[in-house]
C-alpha cells in the first residue's frame, strides 16, 4: 500500500524527515511512534499526496505521487491532527458536503452519510452544530468524513491526541472494526499504548529516522526485560536525584534508568526484585511491578521518554 526508500522531507534547510524506509502492507495496521518534533506528521503528509517528497521514492497504492495526487487522494482518506470541521454547518452537512466534493451523486452520499453517523455512533447528533459536540465526537466525526470515499487506506495523525480516556476508547474500537472491515490503517502517534492497542507494526521514529522497527510485541522481546519495577522515593534534600539510589539497586536487574521522579529496574520478575529492594533496607515511597511497555523500547533505544 505505501512503500518509501529513503525518503526525505526539508523545510528550507531544516531536515524533518531524513531518509527513511518504510514498507505497508494492505490490511494492516502500521502505527509511526515517537515523540512530537520526531517527523511523523511530515511524513504522512508525504503519503497523503498533500506535501512534495524533497529526495527519495515514494508509491502510494503503487503511484506516484508526484505524478498521480489527484488519483492517490480519490482512493485514500485522511484524518488530520486537528479537527478541520465546519463549524457553520450540521454534523450530517459536514460529511454531505465532502462527499459531493469526491463527485458522488446526491442520493449516493446520503445514503453513506447514514451509514456513516450510524458507524461513528452520531445518528441522534445528526442535526447538532458542530460546536456542540465534545471532543471525542468532534474526532469521530472527522474519522467518518474520512471514509466518506471508502477508502482502501486510512492515514490517521495522531487520532487521540486530546481526548479522555473513554472517548479514546470509543475511537479504538471504531478503527479496530475497519481494520476488521479490510481497511488498511496508517496511525501516528505518541502513546505508546495506543501503538500497542491498535498497530500490527509500527516504526519509532526520532529526530525524522526510524530507529526500530517490528511489532509491538518484538520490539518490547528485542529491548527490554519482561517486567519493570519502578521505584519511586521521597525527595528528601533537595536537589537529591534518584540517581543516589542507584548504587544500592544496580545488581539487582538488567538495567537501571533513572527518570527525574523514578528508578526503573529492567528485570525477569518484578516481584522478586521488589523483595529484595526490601531486604536492603531501601524505602520507596511507592513501587509499581508491571509488563515492559514500548515506552521502554523507547527510553532504551532514545535516552528518553515519549511524553516529556
Ligand atoms: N511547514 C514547516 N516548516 C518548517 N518546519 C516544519 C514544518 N512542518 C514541520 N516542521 C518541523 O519539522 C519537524 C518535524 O515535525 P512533524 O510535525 O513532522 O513532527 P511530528 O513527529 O509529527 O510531531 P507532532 O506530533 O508535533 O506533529 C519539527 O521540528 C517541525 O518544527
Amino acid at each position: 500500500m505505501i512503500e518509501a526508500r529513503g525518503l526525505r522531507k526539508s523545510f528550507g534547510g531544516f531536515e524533518a524527515v531524513r531518509g527513511i524506509d518504510v514498507e505497508v502492507r494492505r490490511g494492516e495496521a502500521f502505527g509511526f511512534l515517537g515523540p512530537n518534533g520526531a517527523g511523523k506528521s511530515s511524513t504522512m503528509r508525504m503519503v497523503a499526496a498533500v506535501s512534495p517528497v524533497t529526495d527519495g521514492r515514494l508509491r502510494i497504492l503503487g503511484l506516484d505521487p508526484a505524478v498521480d495526487g489527484p488519483a492517490i487522494r480519490a482512493r485514500i482518506g485522511v484524518c488530520p491532527q486537528e479537527d478541520t470541521l465546519d463549524t457553520e454547518l450540521s454534523v450530517r452537512d459536514n460529511l454531505y458536503v465532502y462527499g459531493r466534493y469526491f463527485g458522488m451523486g446526491r442520493r449516493e452520499v446520503r445514503e453513506r452519510v447514514g451509514e456513516l453517523l450510524d458507524f461513528v455512533q452520531l445518528t441522534d447528533k445528526a442535526d447538532a452544530r458542530v460546536d456542540d459536540l465534545s471532543g471525542g465526537m468532534k474526532r469521530r466525526l472527522t474519522i467518518a468524513r474520512s471514509l466518506v470515499n471508502s477508502p482502501e487506506l486510512l492515514l490517521l495523525d495522531e487520532p487521540t491526541t486530546g481526548l479522555d480516556p473513554q472517548a479514546r476508547h470509543v475511537v479504538w474500537e471504531r478503527l479496530f472494526r475497519l481494520k476488521q472491515q479490510g481497511v488498511t490503517l496508517v496511525l501516528t502517534t505518541h502513546y505508546m499504548d495506543e501503538a500497542e492497542q491498535l498497530t500490527d507494526r509500527l516504526v519509532v521514529m526520532d529526530k525524522g529516522l526510524v530507529v526500530a522497527e517490528g511489532s509491538p510485541l518484538q520490539l518490547i522481546r528485542e529491548h527490554s526485560t519482561r517486567e519493570v519495577a519502578e521505584l519511586r522515593f521521597g525527595v528528601a534534600e533537595p536537589g537529591a536525584g534518584h540517581d543516589r539510589h542507584v548504587e544500592r539497586v544496580a545488581d539487582l536487574a538488567e538495567r537501571v534508568e533513572v527518570l527525574p521522579d523514578r528508578l526503573l529496574l529492567y528485570t525477569a520478575d518484578g516481584e522478586e526484585t521488589l523483595a529484595k529492594v526490601h531486604e536492603r533496607g531501601l524505602e520507596p515511597v511507592a513501587t509499581l511491578v508491571r509488563r515492559a511497555t514500548l515506552e521502554d523500547v523507547f527510553l532504551r533505544l532514545t535516552g528518553r521518554t515519549l511524553v516529556d
